[in-house]
């Protein structure tokens, strides 16, 4: 059986891989979540050994953790260009699509994922499934006003059980001070053409589905670290 802290390993695994990617005076997209954590450590530590980088974090959460680690970071709204954006996910499915969101922060992450050169998935081999769907549902932030009715153009769409995300028995607010919903589907036999679809409903703001986006996918697993290099998009 793995445990958490099984997989906690196998995360930081593929985290020490990924960072092996960086060279000096790149500049950083961050990633949020437990295997970005473990990157951004170990990005500090080369910092500390003398390498010049800057990063661009996705979260508040991140934020501090780079700072904690010795990581300049860049004014969030300044007009940057990263080099490579390091990120963890939910799941992957055979053709390097994501689903991300589980930490909140998809729409930050989504931004800067698409504004770096390279985008590199760290994972624990618990994520890779045949098919996006089934064991994760489908983060999607949207607006406050209207959720209701944006939810329900959801569930129509995509006949799945929509659920308002909540912490600590409130909505979850996402630090863009949006909601998420947790759409329960089965299967996703054509996640970009879902995301798509979803994208056109009013009042949604950015899914977790991220399709086409992966340059490098790396997994950790009980047989050491496997580095999946997607075909060009
Ligand atoms: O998308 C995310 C946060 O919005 C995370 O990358 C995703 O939830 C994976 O988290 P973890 O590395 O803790 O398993």
């Amino acid at each position: 059986m793995t445990t958490q802290l099984d997989l906690d390993r196998l995360k930081k695994a593929a985290a020490l891989e990924a960072v092996e990617f960086v060279r000096d005076g790149m500049i950083v997209g961050l990633g949020t979540g437990s295997t970005a954590k473990h990157m951004i450590v170990a990005l500090g530590e080369k910092v500390r050994a003398g390498m010049r980088l800057r990063g661009v974090p996705t979260s508040h959460e991140t934020a501090a953790l780079a700072k904690e680690a010795g990581i300049a970071l860049i004014d969030a709204d300044s007009r940057w260009e990263l080099d490579v954006a390091i990120d963890g996910a939910d799941q992957v499915d055979p053709g390097f699509n994501l689903i991300k969101g589980g930490g909140g922060a998809l729409l930050k992450e989504k931004i800067v994922a698409a504004s770096a050169k390279q985008f590199i998935v760290l994972v624990d081999y618990t994520k890779q499934v045949p098919m996006l769907g089934g064991s994760f549902p489908l983060p999607i932030e949207i607006i406050p006003f209207g959720w209701g009715s944006t939810a329900r153009e959801i569930e129509s769409l995509t006949k799945s059980r929509v659920v308002l995300r909540e912490k600590n028995g409130a909505p979850f607010r996402t630090e863009a001070g949006n909601l998420i919903v947790d759409v329960h589907i089965a299967r996703i036999h054509h996640p970009k053409d879902l995301e798509i679809a979803l994208n056109q409903i009013p009042g949604v703001v950015e899914t977790g589905l991220f399709i086409g986006r992966t340059s490098i996918l790396i997994v950790g697993s009980p047989h050491g670290v496997d580095i999946h290099h997607a075909p060009e998009q």
